[in-house]
């Protein structure tokens, strides 16, 4: 164990100072395409400055024969795309490498650190089990950014997707100052417990209540009755949300597959917003317009917090609005709000106008 006075101590000679705060620089939707199809990479230039964060996939759904072409068309597109990652570009640079016990992770991490460390914001590390992956990953990145002298450490964020790596989260959390955030990863996750649903993420029509019988009489069991599906993923998202929180790290929903259901797609950012997540993976095009809606908050509901904020004074005591008792605590719900919009309004000036456009609603 490292003892807490070495935690923020550079872990290579020459590497840069590992942050004290990860930055909140929105990352609504992390949109994912393959480096090595070029009609997705051709996208991507358009794309700097309309969404929050572009990744660059390099694991699963790149077939195994493109692992190395994927791997240099994310150099290429790097180089070649004004405007894409570092410190104050419009839109951030993610990677995602492959995973650290398969051929290819090693090669990912060092092509990239060394040609295109200089833009890459975080790495996304798939399928981490435990503390023990983080540290190696930690270790690896510093000596690569020492030997390519970079100035500002590359940050980590870990997929949860398999039970062990749900078992240790709050450790994988807590194992390096570099880690950024947590994404769920429900297809493999649901693979690795043995979860019976063959959907990526998502809701289930077989995971329900139902409404209790009239009585327990055959006619009655069997007469038609209210059900409600329920959320498969409530307790995972809310897990992960408590160790990011705990740890001043943020917390993402993953994929949501059935690209062409924009509807329940929506849902189920909507419940990952609702829970604590400060975004999404988009895995289309089309998903960028909702993640982007979803993870902003409704200009109603921040009227309604500056409101109380207004309201609140000093921030002590309590006071009645609408109705409804506002006290230290709801204020400190609304500050979230309003700060979250604050943030939002600095990089997108469209939403800033419909945030200034309904000041306080009153
Ligand atoms: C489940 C566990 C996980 O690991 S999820 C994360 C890994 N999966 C991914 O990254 C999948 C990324 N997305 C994709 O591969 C494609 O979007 C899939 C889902 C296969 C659909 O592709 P396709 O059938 O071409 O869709 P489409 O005809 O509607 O595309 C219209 C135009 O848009 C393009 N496009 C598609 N996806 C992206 C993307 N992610 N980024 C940038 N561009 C994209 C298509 O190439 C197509 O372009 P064009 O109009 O033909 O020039
Ligand atoms: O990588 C994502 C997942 O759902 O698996
Ligand atoms: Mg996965």
């Amino acid at each position: 164990m490292r003892s807490a006075k070495d935690f923020f101590a550079p872990l290579a000679v020459g590497a840069p100072t590992p942050l004290r705060e990860i930055p909140t620089r929105p990352s609504r939707a992390i949109h994912f395409f393959d480096p090595s199809n070029p009609k997705m990479a051709a996208k991507v230039p358009d794309m700097v400055g309309s969404v929050d964060v572009l990744l660059g996939n390099l694991e699963d759904a790149v077939k195994a024969d493109n692992k190395l072409a994927a791997r240099q068309g994310l150099v290429e597109v790097a180089r070649g795309t004004e405007g894409l990652g570092g410190p104050d570009s419009p839109t951030q640079l993610w990677t995602r490498v492959n995973a650290l016990d398969s051929p290819w992770g090693l090669d990912d991490l060092t092509t990239l650190v060394t040609e295109i460390g200089d833009r890459l914001d975080v790495v996304m590390v798939p399928k981490v089990q435990g503390a023990e992956d983080i540290h190696y990953v930690d270790r690896l990145l510093a000596q690569l950014e020492a030997k390519a002298g970079l100035d500002r450490p590359i940050l980590v964020h870990a997929i949860l997707e398999t039970a062990r790596g749900m078992v240790n989260v709050e450790e994988i959390c807590g194992a390096s100052p570099r880690m950024q955030g947590l994404s769920l990863g429900p297809a493999d996750l649901a693979a690795d417990r043995r979860m019976k649903t063959t959907r990526v993420g998502g809701g289930h029509p077989g995971y329900l209540v139902r409404q209790d019988p009239l009585s327990s009489s055959p006619e009655d069991v069997a007469r038609e009755r209210a059900t409600h599906q329920q959320d498969l993923w409530h307790y995972t998202i809310a897990r992960m949300v408590d160790a990011c929180a705990m740890h001043g790290i943020f917390p993402y929903y993953g994929p949501f597959g059935d690209i062409a259901d924009v509807v329940a797609c929506e849902d189920q950012f909507r419940n990952a917003f609702l829970l604590g997540c400060v975004g999404t993976w988009s895995l289309h095009p089309k998903q960028i317009a909702i993640a982007h809606r979803v993870f902003s908050p409704a200009p109603e509901d921040v009227a309604h917090a500056r409101r109380v904020v207004e309201a609140m004074g000093d921030g002590t005591g309590a006071v009645m609005l609408d109705g409804k008792m506002e006290d230290d605590a709801s204020l400190k719900q609304c500050l979230v709000m309003v700060e979250l919009a604050e943030q939002l309004s600095a990089v997108d000036p469209e939403l800033k106008q419909r945030y200034d456009a309904i000041g306080t609603g009153a």
